[in-house]
C-alpha cells in the first residue's frame, strides 16, 4: 500500500502550496516554533478542548495517568500539536514514535518499558501499527503489563513486566482503519474538525507576531480564508506571503499584498489550489461529472490514491465541491460553478441536491 506521509513530500514537481503534510525538515522546524504549547493557546476545537481540559485536570488531582487518547482529523490540524500540550498540562514526559515505525514487538517494548509514571507515549499514524506490535500494546494499554517471549523453541517462555501507569496518545487520518478492539481500549476518543476562517485568522496572527511580521487584520483573514480550514497550510501560506511582501512591498501584509501573493501561488479566492482544480476538472471533463472510482481518479491526475483519500478530498467533500457515493466520487453544481462551467441538466450525472 502507498505510504501517503512520504508520497507529498517525495513528489516534488507537484508539491502543493495547500498540501497539509509538512513538506520539508525546514518546515517542520519552524512548525515546532509556532506550536502552541498549552492548551489556553490552542485556538479553536472548542468540544475537544474542554473535554481535554475537564479530563486533565481529573486525572491530576488523583495523580493518575490520564485515559488513553485517541485523536484522528485530516493532516495539519493539530494532533501532534495537541500530544505535546497534554503531556505539558499533564506536566510529564512525552515518548515519540510512529505506526510504520515499530516494526518489531521488541520496538514497542522497549518504549514502553523506559516510560516513567504517567508519561505520555505518543503514537502517530496508529493505523499503521503491525498486527504483532499491536498484540504487546492490548495488556499494556488495559493493565500497564506486558507479555514478552524470551528465548527460542521449546525453551521460550512467556515473561510478564509490569510498566508504569502511562497514556497513550495515538493520531491518525483514518481513524476507519484501527481495528476494534485497538480503538476500544481509548478511553477519550477526538476527532479534529477543519477550522473556521476566524480561528484560522488568529492562528495568522499569532504566528506573524511570532515571526515578527506586521499584518493588518484583513490581511490575516485574507490568508485565513483560504488555508482549506488547515493551520499548517496557514502557518505556510503567512509565510510565502511574508516573502511576497518583503520583495513587493514594504513587508507589511495587509489584504492587496495577501491577495496578490495568493494569486501568484495560484490558491483561488475560494482556497482551492492547483491539485483540488485538478481533480475536480478531472472529474467534470473526463469522466462527465462522474460518479468515477477513486482509483481511476488516482490514475487520471497522477496521485496515490491515499492523498485523494486522506489530503485533498475531505475538505473538498466538506464544502460540497464533491459527493461520495457508493457508485464513486461525483462533481456538484458547485463544483461546475467554481470551474465557471454550466452544470448538466439534471439527469445526467450531477446530482441536483447541493441546489
Ligand atoms: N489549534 C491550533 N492553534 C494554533 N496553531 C495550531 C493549531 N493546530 C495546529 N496548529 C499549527 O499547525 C501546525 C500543524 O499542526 P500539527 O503538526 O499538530 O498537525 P497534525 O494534525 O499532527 O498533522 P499530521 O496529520 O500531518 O501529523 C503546527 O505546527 C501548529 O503551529
Ligand atoms: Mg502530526
Amino acid at each position: 500500500m502507498a505510504i501517503h506521509s512520504d508520497s507529498l513530500s517525495s513528489a516534488a514537481p507537484s508539491e502543493r502550496i495547500v498540501a497539509p503534510r509538512s513538506a520539508s525538515p525546514n518546515e517542520e522546524s519552524i512548525e515546532r516554533a509556532l506550536r502552541p504549547r498549552l492548551l489556553d493557546e490552542y485556538v479553536g476545537q472548542q468540544r475537544v478542548r474542554e473535554q481535554l481540559e475537564i479530563f486533565i485536570a481529573a486525572s491530576k488531582k488523583r495523580n493518575e495517568s490520564l485515559d488513553h487518547v485517541l485523536l484522528f482529523g485530516p493532516p495539519g490540524l493539530g494532533k501532534t500539536t495537541l500530544a505535546h500540550i497534554v503531556a505539558h498540562e499533564m506536566g510529564v514526559q512525552l515518548r515519540q514514535t510512529s505506526g510504520p515505525v515499530l516494526e518489531r514487538p521488541g520496538d514497542l517494548a522497549a518504549l514502553l518499558t523506559n516510560l516513567e509514571r504517567n508519561d505520555v507515549l505518543f503514537i502517530d499514524e496508529i493505523h499503521r501499527l503491525s498486527p504483532v506490535v499491536e498484540e504487546i500494546l492490548y495488556p499494556a494499554l488495559e493493565d500497564f503489563q506486558i507479555d514478552i517471549l524470551i528465548g527460542e523453541g521449546p525453551a521460550a517462555r512467556s515473561v510478564k513486566i509490569d510498566l508504569q501507569p502511562f497514556t497513550l496518545v495515538g493520531a491518525t487520518t483514518r481513524a476507519g482503519m484501527l481495528t476494534n478492539p485497538l480503538r476500544d481500549r481509548f478511553g477519550i476518543v477526538s476527532r479534529l474538525e477543519f477550522y473556521t476562517s476566524d480561528d484560522l485568522a488568529r492562528i495568522v496572527s499569532r504566528s506573524a507576531h511570532l515571526l515578527n511580521v506586521a499584518i493588518t487584520p484583513d490581511g490575516a483573514m485574507e490568508i485565513a480564508r483560504r488555508s482549506r480550514g488547515t493551520p499548517r497550510i496557514a502557518n505556510r501560506l503567512l509565510r510565502r506571503v511574508r516573502d511576497y511582501a518583503e520583495v513587493k512591498s514594504d513587508g507589511r501584509i495587509d489584504t492587496a499584498t495577501a491577495g496578490a501573493a495568493l494569486a501568484m501561488l495560484e490558491v483561488d479566492p475560494q482556497g482551492l489550489d492547483v491539485m483540488d482544480r485538478k481533480l475536480l476538472e478531472a472529474i467534470v471533463h473526463k469522466f462527465d461529472g462522474g460518479p468515477v472510482g477513486v482509483d481511476s481518479l488516482a490514475a487520471a491526475i497522477g496521485e496515490e490514491r491515499d492523498t485523494i483519500e486522506d489530503v485533498i478530498e475531505p475538505y473538498l467533500i466538506q464544502h460540497g465541491y464533491l459527493q461520495r457515493t457508493p457508485r464513486g466520487r461525483m462533481a456538484t453544481q458547485t463544483t461546475w460553478r467554481h470551474l465557471g462551467l454550466n452544470a448538466p441538466a439534471t439527469g445526467s450525472g450531477t446530482p441536483d441536491l447541493f441546489d
